[in-house]
């Protein structure tokens, strides 16, 4: 892959930019090996790389506005100034060749309405403007998700009103609006959202539908970026935790499908869902973030299986802990006994001491790791002796990048 934006050195985000693809998977392959050499052993399988296209894969932008509201910006700040003295002169990214097809068209329509709303971006130095940044998730639907943070509310009326001219825009386009939202961040800091969300239009959900099954995703819920390697992801975590055993059951791989799975750090629940599908029968998920339990539980009555996939809110780390994860709303039928399968997810710090140590003592048959960052996932494992690994694949969520996720699947010895 080439890039202009590169080339001139005003984006720095895909140092690998440039390196022949072939290459960039044979290091990354090289370099995860390297860094669980302690963890696995000569019978662990290791699979070839999964990867998707090298470019046009991103599902999702985090753009930040700069320029004028005649002539906004939408992308980054200008990393050729020092961060101390930047004086938020932006670098317009809205051709970037990381987002897949149709987003750019988003982006077009999102500059015209803040044009058409007057909104004047933030100024970074001098502290003045209202909008920060615009948020773009776009389906396989090509449906849009689209978000505006704003400073304050104070131009919040002004959004409104623009917002059935962007609708018509994006509809005419061919990327219609499942969500229009204005998210709040009052403070000063380098954070790309805050806390607080307005839906203005549609929702509050867009589905986002892998391998045939319509996940839904709120404005604050996490989802993986690259469409078609989460596929390949969700399919092969099913497929290695029931043994290929398919819907209804079975003994596949020597174990089959567990009757029951945890999905920890579940998100809106990709990889419980995927469970269910491939014969699981209980399976229960467990997220931080309640909008993502949300849209979980939404996507699960959507299914019309929420009697057996069902979610709740609370921490993760604390879940095999003996008082359990935190109690919440949702959580009154939280399972009583541990599971046979347990999936995890976590962010790039891993699942640290205490869940690894709770699960090695667990006596759990099969942990699924599913990791973007190779050194955490490599201290975590080395905690749970207690478990081989028996699978081991890479599956490249990020070209161009040193990035990348590994899924290693565990079983107890
Ligand atoms: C890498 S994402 C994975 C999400 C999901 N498994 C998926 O495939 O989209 C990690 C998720 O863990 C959540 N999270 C972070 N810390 C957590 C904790 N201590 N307990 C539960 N969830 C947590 C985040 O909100 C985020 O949704």
């Amino acid at each position: 892959m080439q890039c202009p934006h590169y080339d001139a050195g005003e984006c720095r985000s895909c140092p690998l930019m440039g390196v022949p693809y072939a290459r960039q998977l044979a290091d990354k392959q090289a370099s995860v090996l390297a860094q669980l050499a302690d963890v696995l052993d000569a019978g662990t399988v290791v699979e070839e790389p999964f990867a998707g296209p090298e470019s046009g894969f991103r599902n999702k932008a985090k753009l930040v506005v700069t320029g004028s509201a005649a002539a906004p910006r939408l992308g980054i700040l200008d990393p050729r100034q020092h961060p101390k003295h930047h004086d938020g002169t932006g670098v317009d990214l809205r051709d970037c060749g990381l987002y897949l097809d149709g987003m750019e068209d988003v982006f077009h329509a999102c500059a015209a309405a803040v044009t058409a709303a007057g909104l004047e971006p933030y100024d970074v130095a001098a502290r003045t403007g209202e909008l920060k940044g615009v948020i773009v998730t776009l389906s396989p639907d090509r449906e849009a998700m689209v978000r505006f943070v704003l400073r304050s509310p104070d131009r919040l009326d002004a959004l409104r009103g623009v917002v059935p001219g962007l609708l018509a825009d994006l509809e005419r386009r061919g990327t219609p609006a499942a969500v229009v939202s204005a998210n709040l961040l009052p403070e000063h800091v380098a954070l790309p959202e805050g806390d607080q969300e307005i839906v203005l239009a549609g929702g509050p959900t867009l589905t986002m539908r892998l391998n045939g099954i319509g996940l839904r995703l709120r404005p604050q819920g996490f989802f993986q970026t690259n469409t078609a390697v989460t596929e390949g992801l969700y399919a092969a975590a099913a497929e290695w935790v029931t043994g290929g055993a398919g819907a209804s059951g079975g003994a596949a791989g020597g174990g089959g499908a567990p009757t029951s799975a945890w999905d920890l750090y579940c998100g809106v629940g990709g990889f419980a869902f995927h469970l269910a599908a491939a014969g699981v029968p209980e399976v229960w998920g467990l997220e931080t973030t309640a909008e993502a339990v949300a849209a979980a539980q939404e996507t699960a009555q959507e299914l019309g299986v929420a009697d057996r996939v069902r979610f709740a809110a609370g921490d993760a780390t604390r879940a095999l802990s003996p008082e359990g994860q935190e109690p919440s709303a949702d959580d009154g039928d939280a399972p009583a006994g541990l599971p046979e399968a347990v999936v995890v997810n976590p962010p790039r710090r891993g699942i640290g001491a205490d869940l690894s140590a709770a699960l090695e003592a667990s006596g759990i048959p099969t942990v699924l790791y599913s990791s973007c960052n190779p050194r955490t996932l490599a201290q975590d494992l080395a905690r749970m002796p207690s478990y081989r690994a028996e699978r081991v694949r890479v599956f490249d969520m990020f070209p161009q990048t040193a990035h990348t996720e590994t899924l290693v699947l565990l079983r107890r010895r």
